[in-house]
């Protein structure tokens, strides 16, 4: 069925096969990447447009003694394949299975561990710097995309490469996408670069210009200054310090390994530059790459169903799709901003009806925060929409620009909590712990999908930074009131009154169980609503009238929601057993979220179980 992809199981096979053969073997790849994510899901469309360059990569570079260092890592199935586990693909990101991203745990050949994007180039430089310190003779590789290239960690490392005589080569794996279109000034820069008679040059001579024997630098020098006369002065990354190879077609197997070959060679920052298709090889996601950039299961032969999955509920994420847009009729002040992540954040719809109120920022989360501050400093009102992971990126901006001058910014936060397939390093697991501790900050969690609708009401009317943190996926189904009514800041409710001996202060996706799992004792339970600020009085009178305090949260324990109202009972100078009950002190794997929250404790039955073993030791 794969007649040369079946001999290879480490690089050191792949090395065996001859220069001939290497296409032959991207095909045999692609074709097993499509069966093997078709029947997954997972990320598709870059790790399509990876394989030659992997493929290239593993066949010039002595891996993992050379370094490969990939950033964000959604594009290394084909690099995991390639190195010892193509009879693992089936486990992908499923519990015990495969990770999604590069993980140093999984492979001596996953360098580092990565998921949040733009940090190839610091950890590369980090390993050259390593192995300089340590006389040993090895290169160091960073393969980027055009995306991650836009943060600014990575041109913080390029600024402290191009300064350093080090072994380092960076890779611009440039598919002009993000997830959605990739956006701003250094996008149209590379457009630049890739256009017009530059490219067509290098394309077309590349080949037979590669294959010459003296070092790459004489040649980019000669093509440099033929392309300069008819083009462009030195490129950005030579003003930064690189010698600047490119661009080369990163589907062209013969150029990519001749090209390689010959920077392999080469000493000091070097910065190759490649065009790849997103998606390519496999039409639909070519044609499509937006939707195609992660998958779940489907149909090789008719590609994604397009059919609304599972329950038909509303996902968070599309409820704060909505209200934004109505909100947006309501307030002209109201702008809009994402970091890159416009479709998993809900924000398609408000693009097409407010193009001038959105703003894509680029992978850029700190200056996301930071713009939205300048925003709301003169008048607007920024509601910045962004996963609760990729804001710890943006946290001393948070804290020194937008909370400590008390500016209103909404910031509406998805995928808290656990997200499941994406593992720890996506988890929401935080963002209460972090957010709590911010003065000035009010910090909201939904239970269901209306009280999401009117907490994001509810903050839009602040004049103060707000944030509303909602899980991944849908909630429990509850009606949605179109009409919009600000919630009592700092005020939680009862939404079971128990006669038993315990009360249960549930936050946000956490209300359902803790519901479901009071029945057992007849407990009272709390829907919180507000992490900060805290509803004391209602948890004075909850302690005084039962025996045991539950706290539970789909966040760290430690110094989240629970803390904080162990902290108010003893501010309170009241005495209140309190169990607390949350994600533990640890990082919580890749899988079904279900099973991890029963994993964690955190569905019903364990949230009863850990009750009862509490009510039991006492
Ligand atoms: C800090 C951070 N912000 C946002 C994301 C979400 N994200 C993952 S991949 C991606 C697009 C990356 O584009 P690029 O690097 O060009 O890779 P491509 O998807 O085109 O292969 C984004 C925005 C992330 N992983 N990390
Ligand atoms: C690699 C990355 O960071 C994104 O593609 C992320 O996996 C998207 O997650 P969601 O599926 O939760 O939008
Ligand atoms: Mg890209």
């Amino acid at each position: 069925m794969y007649p040369l992809l079946d001999t290879i199981n480490y690089p050191a096979d792949l090395k065996r096969l001859a220069r001939h053969e290497l296409p032959q073997l991207a095909g045999e790849l692609r074709q097993f990447l499509v069966e093997s994510v078709s029947k997954t899901g997972g990320h598709f469309a870059s790790n399509l447009g990876s394989i030659e360059l992997t493929i290239a990569l593993h066949y010039v570079f002595d891996t993992p003694h050379d370094r490969l260092v990939w950033d964000v890592g959604h594009q290394t199935y084909p690099h995991k394949i390639l190195t010892g586990r193509r009879h693992q693909m089936h486990t992908m990101r499923q519990k015990g299975g495969l990770a999604g991203f590069p993980k140093r745990e999984e492979s001596e050949y996953d360098t580092f561990g990565v998921g949040h994007s733009s940090t190839s180039i610091s950890a590369a430089l980090g390993m050259a710097a390593a192995a300089k310190a340590q006389g040993i003779e090895r290169k160091s590789v960073a393969i980027i995309g055009d995306g991650a290239m836009t943060a600014g960690q990575a041109f913080e490392a390029l600024n402290n490469a191009g300064a350093m005589d080090l072994d380092l080569l960076v890779i611009l794996n440039d598919n002009d996408m993000s997830i959605s279109p990739n956006v701003g000034a250094l996008n149209n820069y590379l457009a630049k670069l890739m256009s017009g008679r530059f490219y067509a040059a290098m394309k077309q001579g590349s080949s037979k210009v590669l294959g010459i024997a003296p070092p790459l630098r004489e040649i980019a020098s000669k093509v440099e200054e033929h392309v300069k006369g008819m083009f462009t002065p030195g490129t950005l990354f030579e003003e930064f310090g690189f010698n600047y190879i490119g661009p080369i077609d990163g589907h062209d197997l013969h150029v990519l390994v001749d090209t390689l070959k010959n920077i392999k060679s080469l000493k000091g920052p070097q910065f190759l530059h490649i065009v790849t298709k997103k998606g390519q090889g496999y039409k639909l996601a070519e044609n499509d790459p937006v939707a195609y950039h992660g998958v779940s299961k489907f149909d090789p032969a008719n590609g994604l169903s397009g059919g609304k999955s599972g329950s038909g509920k509303p996902s968070y994420t599309q409820i704060f799709g909505d209200w934004i847009c109505d909100m947006a009729k309501h307030d002209t002040r109201l702008v809009g901003i994402t970091p890159a992540m416009r479709e998993g954040s809900g924000l398609v719809r408000f693009e097409k009806e407010h193009p001038d109120r959105y703003f894509d920022v680029a992978i850029a989360e700190q200056h996301a925060v930071t713009f939205a501050a300048g925003l709301a400093c003169d008048g607007m009102k920024p509601v910045v929409a962004i996963y609760s992971t990729f804001l710890q990126r943006g946290y001393d901006q948070l804290i020194h620009d937008v909370a400590l001058q008390n500016l209103p910014v909404v910031f509406a936060i998805d995928r808290a909590g656990l997200v499941g397939a994406d593992g720890p390093t996506h988890a929401g697991a935080f963002d209460i712990s972090y957010l709590r501790c911010i003065p000035n900050m009010t910090v909201m969690a939904p239970s269901d999908e209306n009280e999401c609708r009117q907490m994001l009401y509810t903050a839009f009317t602040l004049d103060t930074p707000t944030a509303v943190r909602y899980p991944r996926g849908t909630g429990p189904g509850a009606h949605i009131q179109h009409e919009m009514s600000a919630l009592p800041i700092g005020r939680g409710h009862v939404r079971r009154q128990g006669q038993g001996r315990v009360a249960i202060l549930a936050f946000g996706s956490m209300v359902t169980p803790a519901l479901q799992a009071a029945e057992a004792f007849d407990a009272t339970v709390a829907d919180m609503r507000f992490v900060k600020p805290l509803d004391t009085e209602l948890i004075k009178s909850l302690a005084e009238s039962h025996e045991l305090i539950v706290t539970v949260e789909e966040n760290v324990v430690m110094g989240g929601a629970g803390s904080a109202c162990v902290e108010a009972i003893e501010a309170l100078g009241i005495t209140a057993p309190v169990l607390q009950l949350g994600l533990p002190d640890d990082y919580v794997e890749h899988g079904d979220p279900a099973l991890l929250l029963a994993d964690c404790g955190l569905d019903a039955k364990g949230i009863e179980a850990s009750i009862a073993a509490r009510l039991a030791s006492r």
